[in-house]
């Protein structure tokens, strides 16, 4: 389902973030993604999600190949894939309700069928009550909480998050780890990078582990592994 082989990644300033990387990740799975910072780990998420591309190497999504999509392809990509970030990227502006139809627009979702799937996901991350509320009027949990809603409203295969608990207190944070464990139940496969010792030790996932560009670790019920 998700397949990298002898993927490598130099930036234009000559930084080579990734290097031989080969993972195999089936449907359903729950991954962590750990290392010291800087390691590449967010290199490795971005292109899954194809915010960049490989400098050499095949990544397969569902057997598209992603060194060689289309631009014009990518929209295809993200109804496959949904993405969580630290700091939740939502639009000031925009209602709660707004920010999470705005994603099903922007991949042509008919009108019809837009207030209903806002609604249930809202209903979902237990935010139906906020769909009027602009994203300040929210706590930082809520506020993650409608960014999950945004990834899943796709009905995605796969959700991908960058240190999504990275901004959020501990109790806070492992109730979007409970929200994250109730959409992997549904046979979504997620991806998470993360710092959370804690978060990686007591849920027992799948964990690889990249240090300076390379997989050094790839477990099952792995460990942190890391003193911070
Ligand atoms: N757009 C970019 N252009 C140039 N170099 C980059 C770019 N993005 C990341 N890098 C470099 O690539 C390396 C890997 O960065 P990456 O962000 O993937 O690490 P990380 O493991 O996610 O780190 P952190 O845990 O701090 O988020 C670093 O040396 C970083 O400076």
């Amino acid at each position: 389902m998700i397949l990298m082989k002898d993927v490598y990644k130099t930036y234009s300033n000559g930084v080579t973030a990734l290097s031989g990387i080969n993972v195999d990740i089936k449907q359903g799975e729950f991954v962590y993604i750990v290392g010291p910072s800087g390691a590449g780990k967010s290199t490795f998420i971005k292109l899954m999600y194809r915010e960049e591309k490989p400098s050499s190497g095949t990544i397969l999504i569902n057997d598209m190949n992603l060194a060689e999509l289309k631009n014009r392809q990518i929209p295809l990509l993200r109804r496959k894939i949904g993405v969580v970030f630290q700091d939740f990227k939502l639009l000031p502006k925009l209602t709660i309700y707004e920010n999470i139809a705005y994603a099903l627009e922007v991949i042509e979702e008919p009108q019809a069928n837009i207030r209903k799937r806002v609604m249930d996901v809202l209903e979902e991350v237990g935010l139906k009550n906020k769909a009027r509320s602009i994203p300040s009027e929210l706590s930082g949990g809520e506020q993650q909480r409608v960014s999950i809603a945004r990834a899943i409203v796709n009905r995605p295969q796969i959700v991908i998050a960058d240190e999504p608990t990275g901004n959020l207190d501990p109790d806070t944070s492992w109730e979007i780890m409970k929200t994250f464990e109730d959409i992997n139940s549904n046979g979504t496969t997620i991806i998470m990078a993360t710092h959370s010792k804690e978060i990686v030790n007591t849920m027992k996932k799948r964990v690889i582990a990249i240090e300076s560009s390379m997989i050094v670790r790839d477990q099952d019920q792995g460990e942190y592994g890391y003193e911070i």
